[in-house]
């Protein structure tokens, strides 16, 4: 097969770019991207190789190596694992085969003024193409374990890359970067072709990778005697000598004691590609019924596709420090699809299938300690670091609310974790013990309302008689929230409830003559409700009197069964537009607009009394940030109304 040209993906491009002019200044992390990604094809291969002997060629020596070049000045870094097909190293480094990729490219235009650029890059991470940072041509060498043919992929990062078939001995991927000038010999800054240089880097960022990561280091040696003694006056040698420079001792193994805190960043940032520090470190032992370490992180960010079906949950599992799975789902329930992390266990037998080990009655036991620990480590935040915790939830607890409403069993563990925005002056989140304990006596509810944001909800019709008479309410502006509290269905005794559904079930004094008062003035005006809802039929469930109303002439609330009609959006924005709501039409009885109804039903006005009714259906549907039926015929009754008067 011939060299072929090809052309970066757009995206592609963008990103070289960004990296070539430096988007982050911490360039020496190129190495550490380009040893994990070894360390990965490596892992990859060791898994295969155990149904599959015959792709290990003989060698079973896993190994990556560094090998610099002064005279050329270049570094290369080789493994001899997986390795790539001609097509996959297209798609892996030819195209943007992440969506990761594209979405950071996407939020760094959408960002460009409010985040730095370093704050993008670590929730996003775009490992091989970090290579330009500090390379003005990278070379990749590398041929699949099993395959004969060999692929050579070259670019000069700017916009084009060549790529053809080539030979290549030994199986693995080997890749060559020519630095670029500020990058190699004695003047530069950082020289990435001094072999101590690279060894403290080895050491700073991989020291725990799995596999030996090894370099040719050249000694000067006095020759020695038969007898091992240097001989007095012989001229120095030179001798190449093979030293590994990383300690492969995992970081789990060690005590907490003995561990730093920059060493826990380290490993993390090494073993999932994080680029940012952890935001909590989880690390324990427990033996007895089951044996095993575990090191959890929680991520200071969640990830941009955290909620998609893209995203992987799942952490590393170890048997005996010998790698066994990447993101094992079954260890921690998806609320907790967040979490970083591993365990180790030397319950768990090294070739065990993803199958057999759903199954096993260790990984349920230790999954569930796993959970436990989680848990406890954030209600002590919550308890002693409220700041923090709430740091913690503005990021994650998108994912407790989801998991209250998809897995019920788990609401119990949770609801006490739950924090939201309240009406309450001063207070930003509160969770719903406080909320409760604030309660005056006479109330028996919970109150939430649903809005887009705070000054939205304020305004809501509903909200004005609560607001009169000083009643908490919860401000749920995420989609996820009333369905959580749906699920929920209560707190400790005291029910749920939407301010647009049903009654309000205001058990004051007040309340109750108000309520009276209300069902009197209903039957005085039994006709005018009646004509009402025939004009409104069809498009409404009921019309009531209203005493939630206060300076508002309507609003539209639904039943206490069913879903509301926030929630109908929900579905809509989903393309599930047949889940509905029942509509409940409560007009003011105290408000203008009901003496003029009065009127024109009483003058039997017929035409005007059905517009007026439609108008006013309409109102509420526009509070409600819902489109009329008919905008047309809405702009048109306004505008014969304004032009009446
Ligand atoms: N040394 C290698 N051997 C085999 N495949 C490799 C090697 N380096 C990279 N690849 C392939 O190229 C892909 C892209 O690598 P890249 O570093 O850009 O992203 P990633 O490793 O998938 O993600 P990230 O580093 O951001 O976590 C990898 O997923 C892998 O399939």
């Amino acid at each position: 097969m011939a060299k072929e040209m090809r052309e970066f993906q757009a995206e592609t491009k963008q990103l070289l770019d960004l990296m070539v002019h430096s988007i982050y200044t911490n360039r020496e992390i190129f190495l550490r991207e380009l040893i994990s990604n070894a360390s990965d094809a490596i892992d990859k291969l060791r898994f295969e190789s155990l149904t599959n002997r015959e792709l290990l060629e003989g060698k079973e020596d896993f190994e990556i190596f560094l090998v610099p070049d002064k005279d050329s000045h270049t570094l290369t870094i080789s493994d001899n694992g997986i390795g790539m097909t001609y097509d996959e190293v297209i798609e892996n480094v030819g195209t943007i085969a992440k969506s990761g990729t594209k979405a950071f490219l996407e939020k760094l235009k959408e960002e460009k003024e409010s985040t730095t650029d370093k704050d993008l890059i670590g929730q996003f991470g775009v490992g091989f193409y970090s290579a330009f940072m500090v390379a003005e041509k990278v070379t990749l060498i590398t041929r699949k374990a099993g395959e004969t043919k060999a692929v050579k992929w070259e670019s000069t990062g700017d916009g084009s890359y060549s790529i053809e078939e080539t030979e290549k001995e030994t199986r693995g991927t080997s890749i060559i970067l020519t630095l670029g000038e500020e990058f190699y010999g004695d003047k530069a800054e950082e020289d990435f072709t001094n072999e101590y240089a690279l060894e403290a880097l080895v050491k700073k960022y991989s020291d725990y990778v799995r596999f030996p990561i090894k370099m040719n280091f050249e000694v000067e040696e006095t020759p020695k005697d038969d007898e091992g003694k240097e001989i007095e006056g012989a001229e120095k040698v030179k001798r190449i000598e093979v030293r590994t420079l990383n300690s492969m001792r995992p970081l789990w193994t060690k005590n907490k004691s003995e561990i730093k805190p920059e060493e826990y960043t380290e490993f993390y940032k090494n073993l999932f590609h994080e680029w940012e520090d952890p935001f909590e470190v989880i690390h324990s032992k427990a033996e007895g019924t089951v044996e095993y370490t575990t090191m959890l992180f929680l991520p200071k960010r969640a990830p941009y596709n955290l909620y998609h079906t893209d995203y992987e949950p799942g952490i590393q599992l170890y048997s005996r420090h010998v790698f066994i799975m990447d993101k094992c789902k079954e260890l921690l329930p998806d609320y907790l699809r967040f979490v970083r992390g591993l365990v180790d266990s030397p319950d768990f037998s090294l070739n065990i299938s993803r199958e057999l080990l759903q199954q096993s009655r260790e990984l349920k036991l230790i999954g569930k300690n796993l959970e436990k620990n989680v848990l406890k480590t954030l209600e002590k935040m919550l308890k002693n670091e409220r700041e923090r915790y709430e740091t913690f939830w503005n990021e994650f607890g998108k994912s407790f609310k989801i998991g209250v409403y998809t897995a019920p069993q788990d609401s119990s563990k949770l609801k006490d974790l739950l924090l939201f925005a309240t009406s309450k002056e001063g207070t930003a989140l509160t969770t719903l013990k406080e909320y409760i304990e604030r309660m005056p006596e006479s109330q028996n509810l919970i109150y939430y309302a649903t809005g887009k944001d705070a000054a939205t909800i304020e305004r809501l019709p509903q909200m004005e008689l609560l607001k009169e008479k000083g009643i908490e309410v919860l401000y749920l502006y995420d989609n996820v929230d009333e369905f959580a509290i749906e699920a929920l269905r209560e707190y400790g005794d005291k029910k749920f409830h939407s301010v647009s559904r049903g009654d309000l079930n205001l058990d004051d004094v007040e309340s109750q003559e108000v309520k009276k008062e209300t069902e009197t003035i209903a039957k005085d005006n039994e006709d005018l409700i009646k004509a009402v809802k025939e004009n409104l039929e069809g498009k409404i469930a009921d019309v009531k009197i209203s005493n939630r109303l206060k300076s508002s002439a309507v609003c539209l609330v639904s039943g206490d069964n069913g879903i509301s009609l926030s929630m109908e959006q929900v579905f809509a924005e989903a393309n599930n537009p047949m889940f509905k709501a029942s509509r409940i039409l409560e007009i003011n009885p105290h408000h203008e607009v009901f003496s003029r109804l009065q009127s024109l039903h009483n003058g039997e006005q017929n035409d005007t009394f059905k517009d007026y009714c439609e108008m006013l259906y309409a109102q509420a549907l526009l509070i409600e940030g819902l489109l009329p039926e008919d905008p047309i015929g809405f702009a048109n009754k306004i505008a014969k109304l304004m032009a009446d008067k």
